[in-house]
C-alpha cells in the first residue's frame, strides 16, 4: 500500500488520466516490441561485425560500463534510467547507424525515459495487474540490456527467460592461520650442527664442574641448541631461585629443534648448574617424559652430570614397585618428612599416582617443570597430569603456610596486590623435535610469556594458505629414500638390505606389534641375520636388555613398533627402514631421527606400496623434507633369495600355528 502520492509534471498534453493510460500502454507496447526484436536478433545474428564496428562497440561498451559503475552508487533515479534505455545496451540498434543517428536515438531515448518515469510512478500508485506486467517487461529489458552481448548470446535460452547473475559458486577461501608473535618470530637456532659448534669459552656462565664433566663425556663443544638455550635458562635464574629477573616471573621456554640435535643437555646442564648451590633438599626440578625408556635415558644423563654434587636424581616411571619409588623419594625421621630427591624424572601415570597416594611426595618447592617430547605430552593431557602437578605445586597457598612470606599462589590476573609478595616462580621448559604450532594445543600448557627457540627458518606470522600441516626441520646429515614395492616382496627387501647391501645395524619400524613379531620370526627362520624385536610384547627388562645389545652391535636388525621411535638415543644406527609407511608425519620424523644424530650421517628408507606413494610423498614434502629420492631394487637382485624365502614362508605358517597352540 502506498503511503504517499507523488505528483510529477507530466507534460502539457498529459493532464488527463485517459491520455496517461493510453500513453503508458503505447510505451509498453513499444518496449515489448523492442524486447522481441532483440530476442530475435540474438538468435539469428551470429555474424561477427566488421573490425571498425567492433572497435566502435568496444568504445560503446566501455562507456556503458562507466555508466553502470556510476549507477551502482546509491542513486535510485539514475538506476531507473537503464530501464528506459534499451537502445543503449542493444548493440544491434546502433550497429548500423552513423554517430549522428545514434545521438538522435539517445536523445529520443532520454525523452522516452522521462515519460517512462512518470508512467512508472503512476503505475506504482495505481498498482493494476496489467501495469505490473509492464514493469516486469521493462525490468526484463533492463536485465537484458545490462548483460554483456556475449553472455546474452550464449546463455539466454530461446524462451526469453533471463538467468540472473551474481549467484555463481565462488571457491571458498582458505583461512590463513595467524600465529601469535612468539611463535611467528622465534629465536633462531642454527640447523647445521657441524659448522656451528660453540666452544666452552664462548659460554662464560658455565660452571667449571660442568665443563669438566662435559669434557670427560667426550664433549668438546656445545651444539647450537645448547648454545642458545643454556644461557636463556641461566639468565632467568640470575637472581636466585626465588624470583625471576627484575622480580618478575621468568618466561617459559619452548624449544623446537631437530632429532639428535642435543636437546637433552640443553636442559640438563642449566638445571644442574642452578640447583647445585641449593642448601635444603627438596624436589625443585621435575622432568616428565612419555615412556619408561625415555625417562630412563634422561635420568641417566641427569645422574651423570649430578655426580660430584649433592644433588639427588630419582626416577618414578614404574620400573620399580610403588613402595620402592616412595622410599626413594622421601623418608620420615622424628615425625618429619625429609625429601631425598632434588630432581625427579617421571612418566605421567606414575607421577599422578605419587601426587595422589604418596604423602611424602611434595612439589611445593618445584622451580622447573621440564616437558620433553612436548607435543606427545600435550596429546596425553587427557590424563590431566599437568593440572595435578600445578595443583600440587600451589597446594601451600591454601594451608597455614599461606601466611609465610614466600607463599605460592597460582598465577591469576596481575594486580598490584598479587605482585607485592615475592612468589617462587614455576618455569616450564618444553622440548620437542616436532613442537606443534597450533596455539590452541599449546594453550593447554598454560605457558607464561613463552619464548620459542626454533630451527625452522620459514616461519611467518601467517602460514601459507596451502599449508595444511606444520613444517619441521630434518637432521642435516640424513638422506631419505623411498622404495616402491609390493606387499609380498617387503621381507625379501629387508633381507637384501642386510645380507647384500650390508647396511646393518638397521632399525626397522612396523605399524603393529603383530607385524613386528611375524617379521622377526621370518628373519630368524630365514637365517644369517642377528635379529630382535622391540615392542610391548616384551617386558620392560627385556626391552632394556634388547636396546643395550643393539647398541653394543650384537643385533644387526632391530624390528620395532613406534615404541622405539621417539627420543631413544642409540649410538651408531646407520640406517632406519620404514617397513610399514608411517601414517603421520610426526611418526615419520621421529622414526628417521633415530639415525643421523649429533651431526652424523644416516640413511632412511621407506617401503611404499603403489597406492601409498602419492599421499606419502606429498605429506613428506609438505612437512619440509629437503628431498626424498626414489630407490629401485631390481627384481633380479632378489631372485637368488626367492627359493629360500618361499620355503621360509611355509615354516613361518607352522611356527605361528605352534605359537597359537601354546
Ligand atoms: N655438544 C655435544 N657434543 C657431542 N655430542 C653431543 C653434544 N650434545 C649432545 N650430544 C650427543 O648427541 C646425541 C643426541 O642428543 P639428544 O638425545 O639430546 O638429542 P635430542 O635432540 O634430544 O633428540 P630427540 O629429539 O631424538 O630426542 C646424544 O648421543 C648426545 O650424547
Amino acid at each position: 500500500m502506498s503511503l504517499f502520492l507523488v505528483n510529477r509534471y507530466l507534460g502539457e498534453e498529459e493532464d488527463g488520466s485517459a491520455s496517461k493510460k493510453s500513453r503508458s500502454e503505447a510505451l509498453l507496447a513499444k518496449l515489448r516490441q523492442k524486447a522481441k526484436e532483440k530476442q530475435k536478433q540474438s538468435l539469428t545474428e551470429q555474424r561477427q561485425p566488421p573490425p571498425e564496428e567492433q572497435a566502435e562497440q568496444q568504445d560503446f561498451k566501455k562507456k556503458r560500463k562507466a555508466e553502470k559503475e556510476s549507477s551502482q552508487t546509491p542513486q535510485p533515479h539514475k538506476k531507473r534510467k537503464s530501464v528506459v534505455e534499451p537502445s543503449f545496451a542493444s548493440d544491434s540498434d546502433c550497429k548500423d547507424e552513423p554517430i549522428k543517428e545514434k545521438k538522435k536515438a539517445k536523445k529520443s531515448a532520454n525523452e522516452k525515459k522521462k515519460e517512462d518515469q512518470s508512467v512508472k510512478v503512476e503505475t506504482q500508485v495505481i498498482g493494476s495487474a496489467g501495469q505490473e506486467d509492464a514493469q516486469g517487461e521493462a525490468e526484463k529489458a533492463e536485465t537484458e540490456n545490462d548483460t554483456p552481448t556475449q553472455t546474452t548470446e550464449k546463455t539466454s535460452p530461446p524462451t526469453g527467460f533471463t538467468v540472473l547473475g551474481g549467484f555463481e559458486n565462488k571457491p571458498v577461501q582458505k583461512v590463513h592461520r595467524v600465529l601469535p608473535q612468539w611463535l611467528a618470530q622465534p629465536d633462531m637456532i642454527h640447523r647445521d650442527i657441524k659448522s656451528n659448534l660453540v666452544p666452552f669459552s664462548d659460554m662464560p656462565g658455565l660452571s667449571s664442574h660442568l665443563m669438566k664433566k662435559l669434557q670427560n663425556n667426550g664433549i668438546q663443544h656445545l651444539f647450537p641448541v645448547q648454545a642458545e638455550v643454556i644461557p636463556a635458562i641461566l639468565e632467568s635464574t640470575q637472581q636466585g631461585l626465588l624470583i625471576g629477573r627484575g622480580g618478575y616471573k621468568p618466561r617459559d621456554i619452548c624449544v623446537s629443534a631437530p632429532t639428535g640435535s642435543g636437546k637433552t643437555l640443553a636442559f640438563v646442564i642449566p638445571v644442574i648448574q642452578v640447583l647445585m648451590e641449593r642448601v635444603v633438599c627438596e624436589v625443585r626440578a621435575l622432568a616428565v617424559l612419555p615412556t619408561k625408556e625415555l625417562a630412563q635415558q634422561v635420568c641417566k644423563v641427569f645422574t651423570s652430570y649430578a655426580e660430584g654434587t649433592n644433588l639427588k636424581v630419582v626416577m618414578v616411571a614404574g620400573q620399580k614397585s610403588f613402595a620402592a619409588e616412595e622410599a626413594s623419594l622421601s623418608e620420615h625421621r622424628g615425625g618429619k618428612r625429609r625429601s631425598l630427591a632434588d630432581i625427579v624424572v617421571a612418566t605421567p601415570g606414575r607421577l599422578v599416582d605419587h601426587i595422589n597416594k604418596n604423602s611424602g611426595f611434595c612439589l611445593e618447592h618445584l622451580r622447573f617443570l621440564i616437558i620433553d617430547e612436548a607435543d606427545r605430552m600435550i596429546d596425553s593431557m587427557h590424563q590431566s597430569w599437568l593440572s595435578q602437578v600445578v595443583k600440587a605445586v600451589y597446594r601451600s597457598g591454601s594451608g597455614p603456610e599461606a601466611m609465610s612470606i614466600f607463599r605460592r599462589t597460582e598465577p591469576a590476573h596481575v594486580t598490584a596486590a598479587s605482585l607485592s609478595p615475592p612468589q617462587m616462580p614455576l618455569q616450564k621448559l618444553l622440548f620437542s623435535a616436532t613442537l606443534t604450532q597450533n596455539p590452541e594445543k599449546l594453550q593447554q600448557l598454560g605457558l607464561h610469556q613463552p619464548r620459542l627457540f626454533s630451527s625452522i627458518h620459514s616461519q611467518s606470522s601467517t602460514a601459507a594458505p596451502n599449508q595444511t600441516q606444520d613444517r619441521f626441520d630434518f637432521p642435516q646429515g640424513l638422506t631419505e629414500y623411498y622404495v616402491p614395492c609390493t606387499l609380498s616382496k617387503k621381507p625379501l627387501l629387508i633381507l637384501h638390505f642386510i645380507l647384500r647391501m650390508k647396511l646393518s645395524p638397521v632399525l626397522c619400524f612396523t605399524n603393529s606389534r603383530e607385524t613386528a613379531h611375524r617379521l622377526y620370526l621370518l628373519v630368524q627362520l630365514f637365517g644369517g641375520v642377528q635379529a630382535a624385536e622391540f615392542s610391548s610384547r616384551l617386558s620392560p627388562g627385556e626391552r632394556k636388555r634388547t636396546l643395550k645389545e643393539f647398541e653394543q652391535g650384537k643385533i644387526q636388525l632391530l624390528i620395532s613398533t613406534d615404541a622405539a621411535a621417539r627420543g631413544i638415543d642409540i649410538n651408531g644406527v646407520k640406517c632406519v627402514v620404514n617397513y610399514d609407511a608411517p601414517q603421520y608425519i610426526r611418526a615419520y620424523i621421529h622414526r628417521i631421527g633415530r639415525t643421523a644424530r649429533a651431526g652424523k650421517a644416516g640413511l632412511a628408507f621407506t617401503f611404499l606400496l603403489g597406492v601409498q606413494e602419492k599421499n606419502f610423498l606429498q605429506m613428506v614434502v609438505e612437512a619440509g623434507s629437503p628431498g626424498i629420492q626414489k630407490q629401485i631394487v631390481k627384481p633380479e637382485n632378489l631372485k637368488g633369495m626367492e627359493a629360500r624365502y618361499e620355503q621360509t614362508l611355509q615354516e613361518l605358517a607352522n611356527a605361528i600355528k605352534d605359537e597359537k597352540a601354546k
